[in-house]
């Protein structure tokens, strides 16, 4: 229902009894929250020590922080009544100052039926009631008297949908659907993939999920944290304001790239070498490179302890350094002993080695002259020769600079023109090397085979259709014991590694038994935008359910041909851009700068979206490369055929763009669209 208008029963006037008390009921919220912020304020940082005075601090600081009030985000926007109980739901709970409830938290179990209860389905629920506000003010509700069979036409969430985009995306706690919450409230222990069709609210779900799971499980997930990964700067900056809106601030935000970002990145790998060089087996390659680099003892070692040197036998010395070879082999990466620590234990066999030898004489030597003994110049050397140390840049480079160690490392796992490919000339250094993105992937799978990488409790990664083999294991090391969710569309897939169904991403991202759940009901895109981007599927993804429109609008949709973009172009944007909300304009990368003169020319205030998560304007022209993810409410694709044409996957990008549009799309094309397109 909208902000003026009805609810089931009749019109909302403002004496409305029923208007009247929720106003009090929200008046009676803002009072009770300002109050717990004064109290919150109110507490005296007095810990017995300074480390647990900062602590106190630090946690009362978190606590004002989540009780700030939004300016203009209501206390609550949705009730529901059983027989004997109504609660108001809201973002975060709200008590008075005897301690009882005024509103519940969304996250909360008893908010649960809010999102689930149906006609059919009242989960003991006698009415849901959802508010319409205006410019902060509650100015209507909608009720669903769910035990007579009533449900809502959802024009509430319509409105909510339509609503003018501005700035980053929005929090969708009031309206989540039924088969978003499933997702949503997953146990923490359930890894989840979401299989969702443009605009199904794939991202929304994976950060409403976050802040369920630390509201959930706060205790756990505090100390191993959560993580979000997104596949750019832009994207980030759009979804970044989600989360504080839903009170939840502890939450890393990264990007492949930044994750894996070890090395400085310089170059550009030609398509074929950055493909090989995010294959699985390159895992393997280095693990050899970097494990068979170990030697065989040769001799014995003399080890001085407390002032008198113990031999230890070449024998001994073969044995220790094959038993801690075979514990690197350990398959779970959370079991396994690292390179660098089996190599500080070697150097600890070698003193303890002296040290029984010392307690067999009659000696007691301590504890610290044992670890003495293995920092001693002859354990150091030793352990130099036959486990030398490594660094993960520096044995990356010696793969690629050096044909021999990678003929060594790849043998029988890469083909001599695989081998070929990889090989570039040896850098004058380490750190000057002109390193690629996918080197700094290899990098830091080399870091990972070095020393135990620290993992979270959950990871939210989104795209992931789009994640190499190794940028999935780069994902995985990150996860330790936790759970994953992963979000993507396979007709979205846009890099070379893109796979056909889940099944190969879920095991590089070692969760292979994580169910996917298909998300089909577009909330973004109006009926007659989707219809015609899902003209692309049967060539882009056949066999992937169809998404629906929720709704539908007929002048949601032009395609226009044109001879020259000059002219149509700034008359189309300027149109456009006369309305409320976000335009983007999208076209090939290569064009960006034409559109963008274009636009210039003819007076138009339009800025360049960069991949560096500077915010977007209202008019923003938008490499196509950059569109996914994001959305507009108008969207004007320039060139269609340019977008194809620019890649390999340039069908599949070409969808991605099509799906943008919140409220009207234009394509402005010469004649030459795809021909499923065409007519
Ligand atoms: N339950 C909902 N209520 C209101 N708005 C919603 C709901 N679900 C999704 N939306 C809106 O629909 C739009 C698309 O959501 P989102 O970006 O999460 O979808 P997506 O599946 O990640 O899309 P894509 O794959 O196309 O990037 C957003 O504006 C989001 O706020």
């Amino acid at each position: 229902m909208s902000a003026t208008s009805t609810d089931t029963t009749g019109t909302v006037t403002p004496t409305d009894p029923v208007l009247v008390a929720e106003r009090a009921h929200l008046a009676l919220a803002d009072d009770c929250l300002a109050g717990m912020r004064t109290a919150a304020g109110a507490v005296v940082d007095a810990g017995v020590d300074a480390w647990a005075s900062e602590r106190l601090g630090a946690a009362r600081a978190e606590r004002l922080r989540s009780l700030a009030a939004d300016p203009g985000v209501p206390a609550f926007f949705g009730r529901t009544d059983a027989p004997d109980e109504t609660f108001h739901i809201g973002r975060r709970h709200v008590r008075d100052a005897a301690g009882s409830p005024v509103v519940i938290d969304w996250r909360a179990p008893m908010s649960r039926p809010f999102y689930r209860a149906s006609a059919a389905d009242p989960q003991g629920l006698v009415r849901r009631r959802r508010f319409g506000f205006s410019g902060g003010e509650l100015t209507s509700y909608e009720d669903e008297l769910l035990s007579a069979g009533e449900e809502g036409d959802g024009s509430l969430l319509r409105a909510e949908i339509e609503r003018p985009r501005s700035g980053p995306m929005r929090d969708i706690v009031a309206t989540i659907q039924p088969e978003q919450d499933e997702i949503v409230r997953a146990p923490l222990a359930e890894s989840v993939c979401v299989q969702g069709a443009p605009g199904t609210g794939k991202t929304a779900v994976g950060l409403h999920r976050a802040a369920y799971l630390l509201y959930t499980h706060g205790g756990q997930l505090a100390r191993t944290g959560v993580l979000v990964v997104g596949p750019n700067r832009a994207f980030l900056r759009y979804i970044e304001q989600v989360l504080p809106t839903l009170g939840e601030v502890d939450v890393d935000q990264t990007t492949v790239a930044e994750l894996t970002g070890r090395v400085p990145v310089r170059a550009q790998d030609a398509p074929e070498v950055a493909v090989l060089k995010g294959d699985a087996r390159m895992a393997q390659v280095l693990e050899r490179a970097l494990w068979g680099a170990i030697a065989k003892p040769v001799d014995d070692v003399l080890v001085p302890l407390a002032g008198r040197r113990y031999r230890v036998p070449v024998e001994r010395l073969k044995r220790f350094v094959d038993d801690l070879r075979r514990r690197g082999r350990v398959a779970d990466d959370q079991q396994r002993l690292h390179y660098a620590a089996g190599r500080e234990r070697l150097a600890m066999l070698l003193a303890e080695d002296a040290r029984r030898q010392k307690e067999e004489a009659g000696g007691s030597p301590t504890d610290a002259e044992t670890r003495r003994a293995a920092r001693s110049p002859e354990v150091r050397a030793f352990c130099d020769a036959v486990w030398p140390a490594r660094d993960p840049a520096g044995l990356v480079a010696e793969l690629l600079g050096d044909p021999a160690v990678l003929a060594r490392a790849a043998r029988g796992v890469l083909t001599d023109e695989e081998q070929a490919l990889l090989h570039r000339p040896a850098p004058r250094s380490v750190r000057t090397a002109p390193w690629t993105g996918a080197d700094a992937v290899l990098v830091d799978e080399a870091a990972g085979l070095i020393e135990r990488t620290a993992g979270y409790g959950h990871v939210v990664v989104d795209e992931a259709q789009d994640l190499s083999p190794l940028q999935c294991r780069a994902v995985a090391r990150r996860l330790a014991a936790g759970s994953l969710t992963v979000l993507g569309d396979l007709a979205q897939a846009t890099s070379p590694w893109s796979p056909g169904d889940w099944a190969p991403t879920l095991a590089g991202l070692g969760r292979p038994e994580t169910a996917v759940r298909p998300l089909t009901r577009g909330y973004r895109v109006p009926g007659e935008v989707l219809d015609y981007a899902n003209r692309l599927l049967p060539a882009i993804a056949p066999g992937l359910p169809v998404a629906t429109a929720l709704r539908r609008d007929p002048g949601a949709l032009t395609v226009r041909p044109v001879a020259d973009l000059a002219g149509p172009l700034a008359g189309v944007v300027a149109d456009l851009a006369a309305g409320p909300g976000s335009v983007g304009v999208v076209c090939a990368d290569a064009a960006v700068p034409e559109v963008a003169r274009l636009l210039g020319a003819a007076g138009l205030e339009a800025a360049l979206l960069a991949d560096d998560g500077s915010p977007a304007t209202r008019i923003a022209v938008v490499p196509a490369t950059l569109a996914k993810g994001l959305e507009f409410d108008a969207v004007v694709v320039a060139d269609p055929a340019a977008i194809v044409a620019a890649e390999p996957r340039g069908l599949s990008r070409l969808y991605v763009v099509l799906t943008r549009a919140v409220s009207t799309l234009v394509v402005l094309h010469r004649d030459d669209l795809p021909t499923v397109l065409a007519g």
